[in-house]
């Protein structure tokens, strides 16, 4: 299934506390949004990139591009200031009714077998998204007080790449923005509206790359797996 994918990289990377965004910090020798954009890139069904970045940073990402010869990148959009924003503007870039991927910058550790896997979820459900059975156990808090133990067998951890049709995806943003409503994801603006969500098992070493640890963790993935080398 071909499909074209929107990769948010306009973040400030803050919990990282870098000083800059994260997604230009290097693991061995190569910035992060690198290996996430070479993936796709090298995907046979990827038809084309929409990358959204902040403005003031599109000298680095265009030479980003051009030094490692990524070729599928079409478009550098403007991001929002929420991810959701900045997802939106990629979206809003694409004409026509296929299938769309979105997927964190941040997370460069995803290959193309559980691509394609949810690319097959999403054009029989509308839309489909990867993510992995918890592993601790959760609890709601508030004021520093224990409230409620979720139950764990029924609790997932969301990933992405998260892959909807365009229109229902399209749909589900403008909504979102009439209603003036923020989600951490794209998945949770079409379950609000009833939308039949999917979610494919995916893997562990997909981490996004959030706080100075995961950069440890990051590393540590690339030795034991550098299929991404
Ligand atoms: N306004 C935003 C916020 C985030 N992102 C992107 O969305 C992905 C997931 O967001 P997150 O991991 O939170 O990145 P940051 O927002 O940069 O991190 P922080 O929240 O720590 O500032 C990242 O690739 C980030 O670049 C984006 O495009 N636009
Ligand atoms: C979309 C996401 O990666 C799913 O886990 C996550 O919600 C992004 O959250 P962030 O705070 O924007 O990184």
């Amino acid at each position: 299934m071909f499909y074209e994918v929107v990769i948010p990289a306009a973040g400030q990377g803050k919990r990282m506390k870098a000083g800059k965004n994260k997604l230009f910090i290097e693991l061995i020798d190569t910035p992060i949004i690198v290996y996430t954009l070479q993936v796709f890139d090298r995907d046979p069904d990827c038809k084309r990139i929409i990358l959204t970045i902040n403005p003031e940073e599109e000298s680095i990402f265009t030479s980003l591009i051009e030094q490692y010869g990524i070729k599928k990148v079409t478009k550098l959009v403007p991001g929002g200031k929420e991810r959701q924003q900045s997802v939106f503007n990629g979206v809003k870039e694409i004409k026509e009714d296929g299938l769309v991927l979105v997927h964190d910058g941040a997370r460069p550790f995803i290959d193309h077998s559980l691509i394609k896997r949810l690319t097959e979820a999403a054009s029989s459900h509308g839309g489909a998204i990867v993510a992995v059975p918890v592993k601790d156990t959760i609890k709601k808090v508030k004021e520093n007080m224990v409230i409620e133990t979720v139950e764990r067998s029924s609790l997932w951890a969301v990933q992405t790449p998260q892959a909807f049709r365009v229109s229902i995806l399209k749909k589900a943003h403008e909504e979102a923005e009439k209603d003036d409503y923020l989600g951490t994801d794209d998945a949770s603006l079409l379950e609000r509206k009833g939308q039949p969500v999917v979610i494919i098992e995916g893997d562990y070493d997909n981490i996004k790359i959030t706080t100075q640890e995961d950069l440890y963790f990051a590393e540590a993935i690339l030795h034991k797996k550098p299929v991404w080398r």
